[in-house]
């Protein structure tokens, strides 16, 4: 079953379409990485799929139902972890997740078995107490992570999950997104391809507002001839013709 579906997705900011007609899909379970130079329009994109910016024309799906027509549905369907972290920052890491789970309707006893499962699931257990200002880089990406997983997502959207964090914390953040993978669809950004090599089941290119390809990391390296997808990537984006 398809998870995500566009048709003709389009977004217009003043003069410039900063997404262009996108028609695309992404399969319910796999590990999207959407990869783009800064400015190519992935952030609208995410927006548009979690229903924070209205699209100037076209269509998107999530699990079938129109982003336009059914926006809470879908809320309750995906989990956001933005890059511009919402963590309150005088709460601890549990207060964050219970929080997290109550606006999302939980029972207080619900709440309380959700954040204790995603507390053991981010490995976050021995910082519950810990007020959110003084987690490290990783640790708050992680409790971000952690509220977004605490409603059971079917699509979780993870926006430069790594961003700021230091290698060590990156491939532990590396490891636990691998263990959610196939439990439920995870869209991704990153600017990093080892990281998009690592994790992605397929991924999308998007340059100047369109998708200019979506393959999956070796398919992607074959048809450069190099084992390397930093230097696929480079090539894509400065050689590819746009789609007419
Ligand atoms: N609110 C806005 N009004 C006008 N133009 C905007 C607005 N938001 C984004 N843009 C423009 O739309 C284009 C796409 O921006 P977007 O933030 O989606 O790119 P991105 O791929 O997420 O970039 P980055 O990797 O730097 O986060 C850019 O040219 C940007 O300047």
């Amino acid at each position: 079953m398809k998870a995500i579906e566009t048709l003709d997705l389009t977004k217009q900011y003043a003069t410039h379409k900063a997404v262009n007609q996108l028609n695309f899909s992404i399969r319910e379970g796999e590990l999207f990485a959407l990869l783009g130079l800064n400015g190519a329009g992935k952030t609208t994109l995410i927006n548009m799929l979690t229903t924070i910016l209205a699209p100037t024309s076209g269509e998107a799906t999530i699990h079938h139902l129109s982003i336009q027509k059914k926006p809470q549905q879908i809320k309750s369907l995906i989990g956001v972890s933005p890059q511009e972290s919402a963590v309150a920052p005088h709460l601890t890491v549990e207060e964050n997740i219970l929080l997290m789970a109550t606006i999302y309707g939980a029972s207080k006893l619900e709440a309380k078995k959700q954040c204790k499962h995603t507390l053991l699931q981010l490995n976050l257990q021995n910082e519950k107490t810990k007020k959110a200002k003084h987690l490290s880089g990783g640790m708050m990406r992680r409790l971000s992570i952690s509220m977004a997983l605490v409603t059971k997502p079917n699509v979780l959207f993870l926006d430069e999950p790594t961003v700021g964090v230091d290698v060590v914390a990156r491939r532990e953040l590396w490891n636990v997104i691998k263990e959610l993978k196939g439990s439920m669809t995870i869209v991704l950004t990153t600017h990093h391809m080892e990281e998009a090599d690592a994790l992605a089941d397929r991924i999308g290119i998007m340059s100047n507002g369109f998708l200019i390809k979506t393959g999956t990391p070796a398919d992607l390296k074959k048809q450069k001839h190099t084992d390397s997808l930093e230097d696929a990537f480079v090539s894509f984006v400065q050689t590819e013709e746009v789609p007419s």
